[in-house]
């Protein structure tokens, strides 16, 4: 039953996306599979904006009014005589009405809407100027007398609509500009080599990596291509300790093993920072089922497609193999598959832990959203059991040091809290995986966000950390934290993987700067939503990953002077769209590069308030994570644009401290939990820092802004208006008599107004309504008839 109103909801509306995920969580809870309701919402997403008008994404370039001098002679009127405006605007309606017309303009590219554009800007254009080109203007003028037809006027009304929508003279440009169907073509490195793919396929801790690892260690240069800065710190570790000298290339970071900082020959680096044009023998590209990323699929497709080496290692899910096959095609590389089994036993247990009085030493419970994290980290402290956290936002050393905790045989430390950020990478002595729980907010394709039972793969890849080989657990165990789930995950873990299908692409730099060419009025972000909608790929085995995130910043810093070539890098770093406060800052750092002032060590402590001081509250700790992204930030973009950004060396010092700083309130986590009792601002914890990042709302900025640019009359304007619009909600909200209702909590929990905030406007409109009142009872005293009381 509820099965059936799942599909029906599907087909009839997307914006019931909550509601479709509640029925789903009833119907499974009833018994039907979750599989059966992952293929509805499957249905659903089938449903998405593929479809969309590439014409609507041009926007007209207003016309120039033309200036005339005092004495230049008017040659169209001095040789046909003077047409008048409104028989001028009498013919403009004739040609609008002629289906001929609106015939030949479809032909031409113009479809009823920018024929429509057209016409009014031609229009516009024919009546504002003091003075017409002299052919148009002999055309009017023969038309006025009977001479000709309306229809002559077409190609006048053409050259005008190509001027304000330049596409129309470059549709086949841009289509051959976006044309991904060919991906390996891109590559002529690695097509001037015969390549051998060897897919080292199996499930997790069946040593897929460290055999891949051999064959790097071994080979005389070879990269290493890890999907976090974590794996890719371990390997670089590794492989130095091997005594194979091997380099760090992160974003935010570079570190050489040679002394005299000469390139090492091995190379361990993050997916989307690999060279594709230098000469390898052996790559291994690890977790390949990441290809199927919505965000961030395109770098293993990139690697996968482009690396130019004789033998390319792929570590993963055997998911992946079919569709590495289907690609290998076209670049003619052999391919050869090795299977893995699992190197230690894997028992999932058929009873729940329930309370918290019953986690053990080596348990790791795993949630999916810090609010979580941070409730069972507080029971566990109430009742003594010290466990260590770790979750997405924590810097790299706070992670570090709190798995070292976990895992240090003499330290009192046994339990783990954590998200599934420890899913891959960390290599952790955990004996047996709680799931806290079974939902996940996931971002799909089209970048929104969904909560979702996890995937069978999500849920193997976690459960997989327990009973790590060569760890003191060699027999790792699985449950959950609640009875009822118990069912669900052994459903969910029983399911087969479905093979991926697709790889992700996207568009290069190269590709929209073309655009920019073609199309030098349009925004960065519309040149991406046109690059997006025009381009054609072969759907069979790739597709275009969102970009969303990379749209969101485009427009934060439209209004920003940079060259498109600046505004695409600022664009590509590593941004947590969620976190007002490093978008903001990333805003300012925008301002003072187009400014053409470097952003000096000074200019950005001075920003983020350095020196730091140790967290007293969940919120400090919040906002320091945020303060590290910001330094992470300015890394990053120190190694694009050296000049700008002078101070890498001294700034990765300052996060250092910070890193330690942050350590340290996580070391004391309960203490932060305690002071924080009254109030953790949920709109800086509830966050899904482990899945990506949540786009906000853009005016959530602009507020922040106005602290920072009081002067921005329009952000300024947009304050006002913002504060206007909230304050009119409360108002209605708290016409209906709910002060405390579901919108002031969302505003509050958004950020978007304080609680004391709530109680001015709170205030304001009691006093708002009194004087209303008042005048009200003044007006009907001096005129009674007025008073509905009376009237009654
Ligand atoms: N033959 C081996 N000899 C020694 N240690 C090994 C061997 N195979 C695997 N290991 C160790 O076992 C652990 C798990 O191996 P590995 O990381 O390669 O697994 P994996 O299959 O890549 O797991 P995941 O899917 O989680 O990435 C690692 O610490 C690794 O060093
Ligand atoms: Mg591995």
């Amino acid at each position: 039953m509820a099965h059936n109103i799942i599909q029906r909801s599907c087909v009839i509306n997307r914006d019931i996306r909550p509601f479709v995920n509640f029925l789903r969580k009833v119907t499974v809870r009833h018994g039907a599979s979750p599989r059966a309701c992952s293929f509805n919402v499957q249905l659903f997403r089938t449903k998405s904006d593929n479809s969309k008008d590439v014409n609507s994404l041009f926007q007209p370039i207003p016309f120039r009014k033309q200036e005339n001098n005092a004495d230049d002679i008017n040659i169209g009127e001095e040789l046909s005589g003077e047409v008048k405006k409104d028989d001028l605007l009498k013919l403009l309606n004739q040609f609008y009405r002629r289906p001929e017309v609106r015939r030949a303009a479809t032909e031409n590219g113009l479809d009823q809407k920018l024929f429509h554009q057209a016409y009014i800007s031609f229009r516009q254009f024919c009546l504002e100027s003091e003075m017409l080109p002299a052919d148009l203007h002999i055309v009017f003028s023969d038309l006025l007398r009977g001479a000709g037809h309306v229809d002559n006027l077409f190609p006048y009304f053409m050259k005008h609509a190509k001027e304000i929508f330049p596409h129309l003279e470059c549709m086949d440009d841009l289509r051959k500009i976006s044309d991904l169907r060919l991906p390996a073509n891109w590559y002529s490195e690695a097509r001037g080599i015969q390549r051998k793919i060897i897919i080292h396929a199996g499930p997790t801790n069946s040593g897929k990596t460290h055999h891949a690892l051999e064959c790097f260690m071994m080979a005389k240069t070879g990269v290493y291509c890890g999907p976090l800065r974590l794996l890719a710190n371990e390997v670089f570790k590794k492989t130095n300790d091997a005594g194979t000298p091997c380099d760090l290339v992160t974003g935010e970071e570079r570190r050489c093993s040679n002394p005299d900082k000469s390139p090492a020959d091995h190379v361990a680096c993050t997916v989307e920072m690999c060279s594709v044009t230098t000469p390898y023998d052996v790559a291994v590209l690890d977790e390949i089922q990441m290809i199927k990323d919505p965000q961030r699929g395109w770098a293993w497709t990139r690697v996968l497609l482009g690396i130019c080496a004789k033998e390319v290692h792929l570590c993963g899910e055997g998911s992946a193999i079919d569709l590495i096959k289907q690609l290998m095609l076209d670049t003619g590389d052999e391919v050869e598959v090795r299977r893995y089994k699992r190197l230690t036993k894997l028992n999932y247990l058929n009873k729940a832990v329930e309370r918290f009085e019953n986690v053990l030493a080596g348990d790791c419970i795993v949630c999916f959203n810090k609010n979580d994290i941070f409730y069972v980290s507080k029971q566990l402290e109430k009742l003594g059991i010290e466990n260590a956290v770790i979750y997405g936002g924590l810097p790299p050393g706070t992670k570090l040091a709190q798995a070292d905790k976990f895992n240090d045989p003499k330290h009192p430390c046994k339990v783990l809290v954590a998200t599934d950020a420890i899913g891959m990478g960390l290599n952790l002595c955990i004996k047996r995986v709680i799931f806290y729980s079974l939902m996940k907010p996931n971002m799909n394709q089209e970048g929104e966000k969904e909560m979702d039972f996890i995937s069978t793969s999500q849920a193997l890849q976690i459960a997989g950390r327990a009973g790590r080989f060569g760890t003191a657990y060699e027999t790792g165990e699985v449950t959950t934290f609640r009875a009822k789930d118990i069912s669900l995950l052994k459903e969910i873990v029983s399911n087969d993987i479905s093979p991926i299908e697709q790889a992700g692409l996207h568009p290069t730099a190269d590709q929209i700067e073309l655009f920019a060419y073609h199309l030098p009025h349009a925004t960065l972000s519309n040149l991406i939503d046109i690059f997006t909608t025009l381009c054609q790929l072969d759907s069979e085995c790739y597709f275009m990953c969102n970009m969303d995130d990379f749209k969101f910043l485009a427009d934060l810093i439209e209004h920003v002077q940079l060259p498109l070539r600046v505004r695409y890098v600022f664009c590509c770093a590593p941004i947590p769209k969620k976190k007002p406060f490093v978008c903001t800052m990333f805003l300012k750092c925008a301002r003072q590069f187009s400014r053409g002032e470097a952003l000096t060590l000074d200019w950005i402590c001075n920003q983020l308030g350095a020196p730091f001081s140790i967290p007293k509250t969940i919120a400090d700790l919040v906002h320091l994570e945020s303060v590290f992204d910001v330094l992470d930030m300015y890394l990053w973009l120190s190694y694009r644009f050296q000049d700008m950004f002078p101070d890498s060396e001294l700034v990765r010092d300052v996060q250092k401290e910070l890193d330690l700083v942050i350590q340290e309130g996580v070391a004391n986590i309960t203490r932060l939990l305690l002071s924080s009792e009254s109030q953790i601002p949920a709109s800086n914890i509830d966050s899904i820092d482990d899945v990506g990042a949540q786009t906000p709302k853009k005016e959530k900025f602009l507020v922040e802004e106005d602290k920072a640019y009081s002067t921005d009359s329009a952000e300024q304007n947009n304050k006002q208006s913002k504060a206007s619009g909230i304050a009119k909600s409360i108002q209605n909200e708290k016409v209906k008599g709910q002060m405390s209702g579901k919108l002031a909590e969302t505003l509050i929990r958004e950020g978007l107004i304080t609680s004391a905030e709530l109680e001015d406007l709170y205030k304001e409109w009691k006093k708002k309504q009194a004087i209303e009142r008042s005048i009200e009872s003044t007006n009907n005293r001096r005129n009674p008839k007025n008073d509905p009381r009376k009237k009654r």
